[in-house]
């Protein structure tokens, strides 16, 4: 099922010295079984988006429908419990809010509270732990004594113990190194591909989004801007550009040799099909 968005605002501290309008009127179709990747400048709204997505915000304006909810101002959402079990949102720094005393523990918190025996939960728990690239070595192991990068993924596995249909990451690899960042994201496309699960990425690395992501939504000042598929995406360097984002290196090492007077067709996208028909140019001239 996708996810519906029509006319989505998000005014803060309505009627206050205060007031903030930091979602002015969204709509948009989300596929299903996608990886959908929303960017855009600081403040633009991407969080204040994701936050309605499992209804920790609700919409002052507008409606959405995700996982058979619909959620709209002034409705009170029935069972919340069963929406954040649906739509796994990780947070930027998942790991501090890991906060019991084993990796275990931790991770079969949120089956128990929704009422699995605790036999059951710990069998849930061996069963999440390689999905996230764990062994039973950590178990037993305080949470506290892991790396940044591994006590994210204890972390994400809490969450994915749940058996979310959609799983909305906000900036999931912020403060890791390159190689870790690599490996959180094979893990998020890993559970894309494998379990279909639904993925939502808000980040400001557009070298995810072009090398992670199926469709690309851009915010701008609280509207949505462009929504396509990600080759035509950056097919239009200008989208990015004209908002204010640097495009990733490999567009710009495009724009240039444009510019110097190569001829690059726009849907010229890999550093394979650059390097092609760069070599191409040049022995035409040889
Ligand atoms: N709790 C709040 N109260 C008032 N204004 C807020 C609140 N949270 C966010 N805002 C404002 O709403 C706007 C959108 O914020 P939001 O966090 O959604 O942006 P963002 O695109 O996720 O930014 P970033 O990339 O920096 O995380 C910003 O102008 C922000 O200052």
């Amino acid at each position: 099922m996708s996810i519906e968005i029509n006319g989505l605002e998000h005014v803060y501290s309505p009627n206050t010295l205060f007031e903030h309008a930091a979602l002015k009127g969204i709509d948009c179709s989300i596929a299903e079984g996608k990886v959908t990747a929303i960017i855009g400048q600081t403040g633009s709204g991407k969080s204040t988006l994701v936050q309605h997505l499992n209804g920790l915000l609700v919409p002052t304006g507008g409606s959405l429908d995700i996982c058979g909810f619909h959620i709209q101002p002034l409705l009170k959402i029935k069972d919340i419990k069963e929406l954040r079990r649906k739509v796994g949102l990780v947070f930027q720094f998942p790991e501090y809010q890991l906060f019991e005393e084993t990796i275990e523990k931790d991770i079969a918190f949120g089956p128990k509270n929704f009422g699995t025996s605790e036999e059951d939960a710990l069998k849930l728990v061996r069963k999440v732990l390689p999905m996230v690239g764990l062994d039973e070595s950590y178990l037993d192991r305080s949470p506290f004594e892991l790396s940044g990068g591994q006590k994210r993924r204890v972390a994400i596995a809490g969450i994915l113990i749940l058996d979310p249909e959609v799983l909305v990451l906000d900036e999931p690899t912020a403060g890791l190194d390159p190689q870790g960042a690599k490996e959180m994201m094979t893990l998020f496309m890993n559970l894309n591909r494998k379990l279909n699960k639904t993925v939502l990425l808000v980040t400001h690395d557009m070298n995810h989004v072009m090398n992670y992501c199926d469709d690309v939504m851009v915010l701008d000042h609280g509207k949505l801007k462009h929504k396509s598929d990600v080759q035509t995406f950056f097919e239009h360097p200008d989208w990015m550009i004209n908002i204010g984002i640097e495009p990733p290196a490999l567009i710009r090492l495009k724009m240039a040799l444009q510019a110097k007077g190569f001829d690059i067709p726009d849907d010229v996208l890999t550093l394979e099909a650059l390097g092609n028909c760069i070599e191409k140019q040049v022995k035409a001239h040889e």
